[in-house]
């Protein structure tokens, strides 16, 4: 793949940047971005990365534009908003979109609206494992039959600042675990859109947004991001437990998520998918 075009760049951006950049499978040479505002900033910032790779840096802050540079992918980076915002118009477009912000099709409006603009155009919707893992298995055991599908998401309370968990909990005086939420994975995306993003992937590759249980957690006794769930099917039972480092940048953001997206990416470029 030459020519990659990310939507954000922001914590996890820039760890997918750094990583591809490095990858002999890649061979890139342009990287395009679409941000909101100080493209001088974040110009200097992809540039500082990219130029000692001799990898050109466009950035845009027109959709259209990026788009008729004509990347070979787009992998959304900057939120559940950017995913209504853009996807129609990279699908449109028939580029394949990969969308770290998965918990924007708890929209199920959305959701048909781009699936149908994807398959119009014969491009793709990629939704990456992000900050979860497992969902080759899960896939696999949705269709044996799933049984049950429960997640709990569990973080610092500094990870929850600026959400609505603010609302429960006093996150601040917090002296053990507080169990803030519980509901189903399509509530939880809409009402943490930075934090429950595994939910909605779990979700969709397992028994859908408004069967699949969810637990978030405020844990003080932590420093990671613990993504737990338990999966029953008439082929396999399994658990599994992810405690993942907070990225150094964005501390709601556990850092395996922007690896994950190398993965996907890597998966389009080389001869072996993995
Ligand atoms: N699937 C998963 O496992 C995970 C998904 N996420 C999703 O990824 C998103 C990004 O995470 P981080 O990089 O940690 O966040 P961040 O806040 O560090 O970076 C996001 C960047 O995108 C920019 N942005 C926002 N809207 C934009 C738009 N419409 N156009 C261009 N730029 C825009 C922001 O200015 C910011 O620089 C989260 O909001 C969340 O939705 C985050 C963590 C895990
Ligand atoms: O990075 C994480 O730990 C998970 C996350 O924020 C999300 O699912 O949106």
């Amino acid at each position: 793949m030459q020519h990659l075009a990310l939507i954000g760049f922001g914590a996890i951006a820039r760890t997918l940047v750094a990583t591809l950049c490095d990858q002999p499978d890649m061979r890139l040479r342009k990287l395009s971005l679409l941000v909101r505002s100080t493209p001088d900033e974040l110009r200097r910032a992809a540039a500082e990365i990219c130029a000692p790779r001799d990898i050109e840096v466009q950035v845009f802050t027109d959709i259209a534009q990026m788009l008729a540079a004509r990347p070979d992918l787009v992998v959304e980076c900057a939120g559940q908003k950017a995913v209504a915002d853009h996807g129609a118009a990279v699908l449109g477009a028939g580029v394949d979109l990969v969308t770290a912000s998965v918990g924007a099709f708890a929209d199920q409006a959305l959701f048909d609206r781009l699936k149908e603009t994807a398959a119009g155009r014969g491009a793709r919707i990629i939704l990456p494992a992000g900050a979860i893992g497992g969902i080759d298995a899960l896939v696999a055991a949705r269709l044996s039959g799933l049984n049950e599908l429960s997640y709990t998401g569990r973080k610092p309370p500094g990870g929850w600042k600026g959400t609505d968990a603010e609302s429960r909990v006093d996150l601040d005086a917090l002296t053990e675990e507080a169990v803030f939420f519980e509901g189903t994975a399509r509530e939880a995306a809409m009402r943490f859109p930075k934090n429950a993003n595994v939910a909605a992937t779990l979700a969709l590759a397992g028994p859908g947004m408004d069967e699949t249980r969810v637990r978030l957690i405020a844990d003080p006794a932590t420093t990671e991001n613990t993504h737990e769930y338990q999966v029953r099917s008439q082929a396999v039972d399994y658990s599994m437990r992810l405690v993942g480092k907070v990225s150094p940048l964005n501390p709601k953001t556990s850092l395996s998520t922007a690896y994950s997206l190398a993965r996907t990416v890597l998966n389009r470029s080389g001869a072996i998918i993995i």
